[in-house]
This record gives structure tokens, sequence and C-alpha cells, in this order.
């Protein structure tokens, strides 16, 4: 049995992901304002551009402290982060609705989730995603990390320097598979099934132009920010 040891400086990587994803919460907890109130299909819109927005502006805070990342070519910068924003509001959106909430809270969420005005066509994969997240029970180091890992995607579309990408998602990788075979000793396939539910979130990343164009109301109504990041309008 190999003895799995985590490096000097893969600790303080892990330290500086962890500060960076932890310094850069959304600050208004959207769960809570869901479980206070139901809100019209067009409320829920203008929440929801709301917090995408925020949720934007806070990768971007989140990827500048990711090591190694303002060494890239500045457009590859600007391609990671537009092409994985929306997964990384998934992503958030998942481990928001997996949190420990009290008895019959989430099943109060998922409700006002599913009157929101989304489609219906997008409930199930929607929901089968947040609920693979959070069989995982990830701590918030896995977590930071597996949000990292998306926003240092190779492929994503015009990044012109993959390899340089990837070898900063491969350290990412390294720290990430060491972590969960500490964390998780019992579950040798356990970091499998996390890099499995980034293939899920791929397919989310299909759906959600025709999600936010089909959501209950006429005029869909996009900040400038949105409308860069979402290819909409
Ligand atoms: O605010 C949201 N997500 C979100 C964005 C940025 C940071 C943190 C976030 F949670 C929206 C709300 C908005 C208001 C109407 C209901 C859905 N949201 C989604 C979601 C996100 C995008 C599409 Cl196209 C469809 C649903 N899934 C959620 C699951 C949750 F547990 C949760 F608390 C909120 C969630």
């Amino acid at each position: 049995k190999e003895k799995i040891e985590i490096t000097k400086e893969q600790q303080a990587l892990m330290k500086i992901i962890l500060d960076a994803y932890n310094r850069h919460q959304i600050p208004q907890d959207v769960a809570k304002k869901l479980l206070q109130d139901q809100y019209s299909a067009e409320e829920n819109f203008l929440l929801l551009t709301e917090m995408a927005t925020s949720q934007v502006q806070v990768l971007v805070e989140f990827t500048k402290n990711i090591p190694g990342f303002l060494s890239l070519d500045h457009e590859d910068q600007i391609a990671l982060l537009k092409g994985s924003a929306v997964e990384a509001m998934f992503l958030r959106s998942a481990q928001v609705f997996s949190r420990k909430m009290p008895k019959g809270h989430t099943e109060v969420l998922e409700a006002r989730i599913r009157k929101s005005g989304i489609s219906e066509e997008f409930m199930t994969p929607m929901f089968n995603f947040y609920k693979s997240i959070g069989e995982l029970h990830m701590v918030q180091e896995e977590q930071a990390l597996l949000t990292a890992i998306t926003i240092l995607t190779p492929d994503r579309p015009h990044v012109k320097d993959q390899h340089a990408v990837e070898r900063l998602q491969e350290s990412m990788l390294d720290v990430l598979r060491k972590l969960c075979a500490l964390q998780h000793p019992q579950e040798p396939q356990y970091f499998a099934r996390l890099l499995g539910r980034l293939t899920e979130l791929r397919t989310l990343n299909h759906y959600h132009t025709e999600m936010l164009t089909s959501w209950r109301m006429n005029d869909h109504k996009f900040t400038p920010l949105l409308c860069e990041i979402w290819d909409v309008q």
C-alpha cells in the first residue's frame, strides 16, 4: 500500500485555493431567500441574474488566486473564465443545494426552484446533478479544488496554449487525487466519481441558454456581464 503524502508545496497550494474559495463566497445567501418567500417567475429570474452576475465577479477574484493563472496568456485567461462561468454557477448551486439544512428545508428549496419559472424539461437533469453532488459529501477543500479544476479545463473554446492550462490543471488534479485518497480511504473510486461529476456538469452547459430563454415570462432582461458570459440577447 503506497504511502500517500501531500508535499509541502501541495499543502501551500491547497491553502491558497481554500482561502480564495472561502473569501469569495456569495455574500447574500440565495437559499435563505428562497426558503423565506415564494417569488413570481419575474422576481426569480431577476434574483437569478443578480446571483449569477455576482457569481461571475466572485469567480474572477477566485481565479486570480489560482497559482499560475495570471501567468497564462491574457486572452486564454478570458477564454477560461468565459468557458467555465456557467459550470461554476451550477457547481456552486449544487453545493448550495447539498448543504446540510434543518429537516424539510431541502424539500422546500427544491419545490421553490421547481416553481421558479424554469421549464419542466430541465428539472430532471439539473436535480440529478445536484443530488449526485450531494451524495459525494465533499469537504470544502474538495469543493474548492473541483471549482479550480473546472476553470482550468484546457479544451475550452478559443484557448491557444492548451498545454500551459493542462499543466496547471494537472497539479490541481494531483492534489485532489491525494486528498480524496486520504479523506475517503475506504472508497478508492471516490476521485473518479468526483471527476465524473465534471462530465455531468458539462451536459448542463448545453441546456443553460435554453433554461434562461424559456423562463416562464416575457422579455428576459440580462446584465451586460451576463450577455458576455451567457451568450444570450
Ligand atoms: O441563484 C441561483 N443559483 C446560484 C447562482 C450563483 C451562486 C449561487 C447560486 F445558488 C438559482 C436560483 C435563482 C432564483 C430562482 C431559483 C434558482 N439556483 C439554481 C439555478 C441556477 C441557474 C439556472 Cl439556469 C437554474 C437554476 N439552482 C439552485 C439550487 C439551489 F440550491 C439554490 F439555492 C439556488 C439555485
